[in-house]
């Protein structure tokens, strides 16, 4: 055990942080996810809770133990990507009676469509830095950034037309690299979010630390002062945050990072779920159903396996072959990393909306691992997708630039 690896793993095991002594109603409801409710510390001045948000898991959902979720995260993910672009975690303590009263305060706040309640049995949860507490910070969910193999239409692209999305956005032109395509894809996820479809979570905008919707946007932006007095009209206020996140997407560190995630995404998705269940077929010859009594992989799995998919990065050297269960195993694990980075956000924190040259802060949240047991229900997802998405006559064209020669992994 390394040493930097047991101080993780104490501080872990002993949160000293026991966030019951400040009081549930210092923090406000923020947002959430399928699987965690995000918390904002408004209260009185503390140097241990000023500027952080609370993530707290929701019940009925197979989220891991704070602790994994923390040790993934420091262990594996920062192996592939660079910690300036990750949030460090703590966990803290929770008591049962204390998150009653968190979840009672919050309930008016959550949208109407989200499901499950926070996960009262929880003893602990965690700590992160506030990445909306700046006055203006927007959260973009980008989903899957490549084109499978022999397909013409991204997954993103099919998924939103099955769920009768109306929406022009298509990840493949935020991660294009070209200003235009990009521009493209975010006025199309500007305008999906202005059109207001709750559901859609491809775009967030928050400002002055909390979350905005369409028409709070221009009376807020006002209020704090964001805005020249000059701007009047809303269709001023889409130029001005496309064109400022835009040219915080272009700087170098943003298309860096952009880079690295279209990469993690593309090559652990491997053989894709179709491949994946083949190659399942052929190691255990109908005598297991795909994904049958599979187990989650370990810290130290994940770790064997991270080492090995960075050589063969590095070397060009693809996975072995053979159909038995070794290698079944390592493409498992690469597809279930790949998940994780198929459904991570990037916050970008800008500096302003009338300056487009100072430094934005850009960072992945939501980097927990997958669980395994999802491998049946994602081939199902996409069986379904692509069957029903080959049945629209018009089918949307995707562009996929891959050219991975400029790309190097960081490390
Ligand atoms: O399957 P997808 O692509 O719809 O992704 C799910 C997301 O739906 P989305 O397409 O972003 O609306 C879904 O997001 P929402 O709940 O719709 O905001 C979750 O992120 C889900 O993962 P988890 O249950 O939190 O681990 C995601 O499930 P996984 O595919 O990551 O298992
Ligand atoms: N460090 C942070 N600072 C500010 N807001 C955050 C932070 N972390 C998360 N959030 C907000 O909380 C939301 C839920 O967090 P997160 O995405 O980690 O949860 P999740 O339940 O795993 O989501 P999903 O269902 O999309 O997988 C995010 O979409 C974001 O709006």
């Amino acid at each position: 055990m390394g040493a930097k690896w047991a101080s993780t793993f104490r501080r872990l095991m002993h949160p000293s942080l026991d966030i019951t002594t400040t009081s549930p109603s210092s923090w406000k409801y923020l947002s959430e996810g399928g699987a965690t409710l995000v918390f904002a510390y408004t209260g009185p001045s503390d140097e241990r809770f000023d500027q952080r948000v609370l993530r707290l898991g929701k019940n009925f959902t197979a989220v891991e133990d704070e602790k994994s979720i923390i040790l993934f995260q420091t262990e594996i993910i920062s192996c592939l990507v660079p910690q300036k672009h990750l949030v460090h975690m703590e966990a803290v303590m929770l008591s049962f009676s204390w998150l009653e009263t968190v979840s009672t305060l919050c309930a008016s706040s959550r949208p109407a469509w989200r499901t499950g309640d926070i996960d009262l049995k929880c003893t602990s949860g965690f700590l992160a830095p506030n990445l909306v507490s700046s006055p203006i910070s927007v959260e973009i969910k980008p989903k899957w950034s490549f084109l499978r193999p022999g397909m013409r239409t991204c997954r993103f692209c099919m998924h939103s037309s099955c769920r009768g999305w109306t929406t022009s956005y298509c990840p493949l032109d935020l991660f294009s690299s070209s200003p235009s395509r990009m521009k493209n894809a975010l006025y199309a996820l500007y305008d999906s979010w202005t059109a207001g479809a709750a559901t859609q979570n491809n775009f967030r905008l928050f400002i002055g630390g909390g979350l905005v919707t369409r028409n709070d946007l221009l009376p807020i932006l006002r209020r704090l002062g964001l805005l020249h007095s000059s701007i009047a009209e809303e269709n001023e206020v889409r130029e001005l945050v496309v064109g400022s996140l835009h040219a915080s997407l272009l700087q170098p560190e943003s298309l860096t990072l952009l880079k690295t995630l279209n990469r993690l995404q593309r090559t652990l998705d491997g053989v894709g779920i179709e491949g994946l269940a083949s190659l399942w077929d052929k190691v255990y010859l109908g005598k297991k159903t795909f994904g049958e009594g599979i187990l989650q992989p370990t810290l130290n799995e994940w770790k064997s396996f991270v080492n090995e998919y960075l050589e063969h990065q590095n070397s060009s050297v693809s996975s072995q072959a053979q159909p038995d269960e070794v290698h079944l195993r390592y493409c498992i694990l690469s597809y279930l990393l790949s998940a994780t980075f198929k459904d991570c956000s990037i916050m970008i924190k800008l500096p302003d909306l009338h300056h487009n040259y100072s430094p934005s802060q850009i960072t992945l949240i939501d980097l927990d691992s997958k669980p395994i047991q999802r491998l049946q229900k994602w081939l199902e997802q996409d069986r379904n997708i692509v069957y029903e998405y080959t049945v629209i006559s018009r089918q949307k064209e995707c562009v996929d630039d891959l050219d991975m020669s400029t790309d190097r992994l960081y490390n």
